[in-house]
């Protein structure tokens, strides 16, 4: 497939990694943020040059610039796909911007893609075919899972894929201090927490079971789990994450 990214900082270059080898990839960047891909086997350019060669367009940069990209490069867009990556950006919002006869496609990917481990959602608006959507949906699983999701459930699944690497990398920092505060070493800390973590989440999915099941085989009566499972409760901890998710989501919508 002929790919064009514009935009390679975190996010665009890490769908580029997971792109490289297997198609023909064309880049272009406005800053200097290009020096691993030089000797790669990609194409780098400007952002029109871009859009010409390639069949199926990722804007990376950040929303604040979605407008003005898009103002540059709108008119080369004839039966190409655009995909936007961006928070914030619905279907509704993308065709105003870009013309509703356009072919489009939302997704939100998130920061795991950068290791082959990411989780993206996918939404298409009509004027995109079966085939393309395809192609999109293989596009995405070169750097993790990918699935579609409708439209009206896109903002909400946004949040949850989007932000939540940041909350579970606040949620393993806060574990790694309650360890040290306990005296275990900074770096111990780490290795057992992510593994804990890694481990956690594989047992579930594997085993399908609700994770308040999981909870009740680790805590103990009157014993040291269920000791920290009463201090999380009285600090609001699942109350803390519902609201994180509702004002991200808030955000989202109002952006
Ligand atoms: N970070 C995340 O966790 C996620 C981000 N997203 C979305 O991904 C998008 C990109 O975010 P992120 O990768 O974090 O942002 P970054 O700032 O890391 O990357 C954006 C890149 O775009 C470049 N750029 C800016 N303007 C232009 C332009 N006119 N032409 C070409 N390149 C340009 C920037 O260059 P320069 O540095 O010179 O400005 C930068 O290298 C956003 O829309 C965000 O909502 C989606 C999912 C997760
Ligand atoms: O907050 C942000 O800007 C990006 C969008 C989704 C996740 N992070």
């Amino acid at each position: 497939m002929k790919i064009g990214i514009i935009g390679i900082g975190n996010m665009g270059s890490s769908i580029a990694k997971g792109l490289l080898g297997q198609n023909e990839l064309y880049l272009s960047n406005r800053g200097s943020n290009l020096e691993f891909f030089k000797d790669k086997e990609v194409y780098i350019m400007g952002n029109r040059k871009v859009v010409e060669n390639s069949d199926y367009i990722i804007l990376a940069v950040k929303p604040n610039y979605y407008k003005e990209v898009i103002d540059e490069i709108k008119d080369l867009l004839e039966n190409k796909v655009f995909i936007s990556i961006a928070a914030g950006f619905t279907l509704e919002k993308l065709e105003n911007l870009l013309g509703s006869d356009k072919k489009i496609v939302m997704t939100m990917p998130n920061t795991p893609a950068s290791v082959g481990c990411g989780m993206s959602i996918l939404c298409p608006n009509s004027n995109v075919s079966d085939d393309e959507f395809s192609n999109v949906l293989e596009i995405f699983s070169s750097f993790g899972k990918a699935i579609k999701i409708d439209e009206n459930q896109f903002d909400a699944a946004s949040i949850v894929n989007g932000c939540l690497p940041a909350f579970v990398d606040l949620f393993i920092e806060g574990l790694s201090d309650g360890a040290v505060f306990c005296g275990l070493k900074r770096d111990i800390s780490y290795k057992l927490i992510l593994q804990t973590i890694i481990g956690s989440a594989k047992l579930m999915e594997e085993s399908g079971e609700h994770p308040g099941l999981l909870k009740d085989k680790v805590t103990s009566p009157k014993g040291t789990t269920i000791e920290g499972v009463k201090a999380l409760e009285e600090n609001n901890f699942r109350a803390g994450l519902i609201k994180a998710v509702e004002a991200s989501f808030n955000k989202a919508k109002n952006m």
